[in-house]
């Protein structure tokens, strides 16, 4: 055991002013919400290799990874989110078994979906980064 939380890493992907939101199909206390692309990081895999690794299964598309959004954020009862921006720069970002929709929010729609309670305050963080424009 490596000690401390086990760290679950998201991508604020981000397109102009355009953010996407994935909806998760499992488990049933948390399907149907929405979430940033991501996962759990694997032992001794570094946090933004597991990102990368994460959009690539779950998207299928590879990602570059901008600016750390915040600092933890809290998945209760002991988990934390880390998330940073990003950009897609190969492929087109499609759903797979993980999500049953993908969606790109427009500037001014990013609260248009029902995201998971953990990501609202970050989704709020990436709109402060992103600027006035989203
Ligand atoms: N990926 C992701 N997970 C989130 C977010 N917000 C949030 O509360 N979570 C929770 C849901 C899950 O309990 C946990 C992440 O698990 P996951 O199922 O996405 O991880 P994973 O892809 O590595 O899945 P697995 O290997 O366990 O199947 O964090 C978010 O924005 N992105």
């Amino acid at each position: 055991m490596s000690g401390g939380p086990l760290v679950v890493v998201g991508a604020a992907l981000l397109d102009g002013g355009r953010l996407l939101a994935a909806r998760r199909t499992g488990p049933p206390a948390l399907a149907g919400g929405w979430e940033l692309p991501g996962g759990k990081v694997d032992p001794g895999e570094g946090e933004r290799a597991a990102l990368v690794r994460e959009c690539r299964e779950e998207l299928g598309v590879e990602v570059e990874l901008l600016q750390r959004v915040g600092g933890d954020w809290p998945l209760p009862p002991s988990a934390v989110l880390r998330v940073w921006t990003a950009r897609v720069v190969a492929g087109v970002p499609a759903a797979g078994p993980d999500h049953s929709e993908l969606r790109w929010l427009d500037p001014g729609d990013w609260y248009g979906v029902a995201w998971l309670d953990a990501d609202l305050p970050v989704v709020r963080a990436v709109q402060a980064l992103a600027g006035p424009a989203a």
